[in-house]
């Protein structure tokens, strides 16, 4: 059997009332207070970083630009993407601490499960009214945001609207894997959302976060690949780039990239990063559809064009999204099917500390050698491995929660310190790993590694 494929995927909508949030996730409240990890970057320990709460105000008139215009007021949708543990989740993260004075709602696109959702989940809510908290999860079918944003995203979208009033702004934060370009283009230009969800949202730009450390690779290996890859499709498609973790490189790796970046797109703004902090008004209201719009159709009139547009954002993948009615579709491979990504959920039981140990070893063996300890390349369902990002959660038996997040072969397994006795511990932890070659020997072997028949 091959390892799990990547759906169910989740969108989830989060809110941001009245300038303060409370974390009711407390895995997510816990995770700054990291106490011991287990740090590696290919053999050098890894920096240590905690979310900060910033107190940034936004310029007012970046975020309601359109207040006060002739116009209806639309509320600005912003497309988060970047490549897999690139920080868009940590930039979230930040954007709903950060007390800016804005009511913002966050959709947020992923596969995998439990695992994922705990490390990932954020629930934010007004602390004059407990009631007011808030947090759906839905099931998209297939996994592509692009395919369904048209019905689920888009309800989901109209019920935040209906139920919640306007919000100031929209956060839509995609998958690792996807090309925001598709997902753009729901979002603009389109006829059937100008009729419907347009009268309330317009599409305000798209951020793309980079990986310092890893998007060099990222987009060598894309222009090796046949076809143009996902890292690639992002950063064209941007309006605004972060090249984030440049606490991880030294500056002349990170002006390299940056150049490289430039070449694929030279009009989009780049900024440089640590833990996604910049000054929002760099990343929203910054209207970057509104004025292609304009450029377009000036162009128009100046060339005298009138249909195809040379936008980047056009639905020109080639799988099929046509899925309005809710009717089965012939079903196209995913992006990450194309890209012979798959990944593998495995179920970890209560650890001793013993154990422990062996799946950090277990992990390091697999993301720095690529292969399985103690399982020769070419043993049955063995081969190379490559593990783009894993993310997990484990028990032990002493009542601890410790915290995986990988990113290649950088990851760290910290222990969550703080608040224990509130967790309501997991009777169970997980392991999620993205990535190729991931069958279904990888999770017996790790079981074999832990001692667990
Ligand atoms: N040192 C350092 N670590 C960072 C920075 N930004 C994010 N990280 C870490 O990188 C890892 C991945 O960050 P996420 O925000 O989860 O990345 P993501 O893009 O949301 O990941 P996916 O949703 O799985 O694609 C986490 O361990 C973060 O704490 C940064 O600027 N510097």
């Amino acid at each position: 059997m091959r390892g799990r494929e990547l759906a169910p995927t989740l969108l989830r909508v989060l809110y941001l009332e009245d300038k303060r949030l409370w974390h009711s996730s407390p895995h997510l409240s816990s995770l700054p207070s990291f106490a011991s990890k287990r740090s590696r970057h290919g053999g050098r320990r890894a920096r240590r970083y905690s979310v900060e709460l910033l107190d940034t105000a936004v310029d007012a008139q970046g975020l309601s630009d359109n207040d006060g215009s002739a116009q209806p007021r639309t509320v600005p949708l912003t497309i988060i993407c970047g490549f897999l543990g690139a920080g868009k989740s940590t930039l979230v993260r930040r954007i709903l601490t950060e007390r800016h004075g804005y009511r913002i709602a966050v959709i947020m696109n992923e596969f995998g499960d439990t695992a994922m959702k705990l490390a990932k989940t954020i629930n934010v809510s007004s602390p004059n009214d407990p009631t007011q908290q808030s947090e759906e999860v839905l099931e998209l079918a297939n996994g592509c945001l692009c395919c369904s944003i048209k019905d689920t995203g888009a309800a989901a979208i109209e019920k935040l609207m209906q139920r919640k009033g306007a919000f100031d702004h929209i956060l839509l934060e995609t998958t690792g894997l996807a090309d925001p370009g598709p997902i753009a283009s729901m979002f603009w230009q389109n006829e059937e959302f100008s009729m419907g969800l347009g009268r309330d949202i317009h599409l305000d730009g798209v951020v793309c976060v980079v990986d310092a450390v890893f998007g060099r690779q990222q987009m060598e290996e894309d222009h090796a690949a046949d076809g143009i890859g996902e890292s690639l499709r992002q950063i064209a498609a941007a309006d605004v780039i972060l090249l984030n973790k440049v606490d991880l490189v030294p500056p002349a790796d990170a002006d390299a990239l940056e150049e490289m970046i430039r070449g694929v797109n030279p009009a989009a703004s780049l900024y440089r990063t640590v833990r996604g902090e910049i000054d929002l008004k760099y990343l929203m209201g910054i209207d970057a559809y509104r004025s292609r719009q304009l450029l377009d159709e000036t162009r128009k009139t100046i060339t005298g064009q009138h249909g195809g547009s040379t936008h980047t954002h056009g639905h020109d993948h080639d799988h099929d999204c046509d899925n309005e009615h809710g009717h089965e579709h012939h079903r196209a491979p995913t992006h990450y099917e194309l890209r012979g990504i798959s990944s593998l959920q495995i179920d970890c039981p209560k650890l001793s500390a013993a154990q422990l140990d062996k799946l950090d070893e277990w992990i390091r063996t697999v993301l720095w050698e690529k292969q399985l300890p103690n399982q020769a390349t070419g043993a049955t369902g063995a081969g190379s491995i490559e593990v783009l990002r894993c993310k997990g959660i484990f028990v032990t038996e002493h009542g601890e929660l410790h915290v995986l997040q990988g990113v290649r072969n950088l990851y760290e397994i910290a222990k969550v310190e703080e608040g224990e006795e509130e967790l309501g511990l997991p009777d169970t932890g997980k392991l999620v790993l993205i990535g190729k070659g991931l069958h279904e020997s990888v999770r017996s072997n790790l079981m074999e590694q832990l001692g667990i028949a």
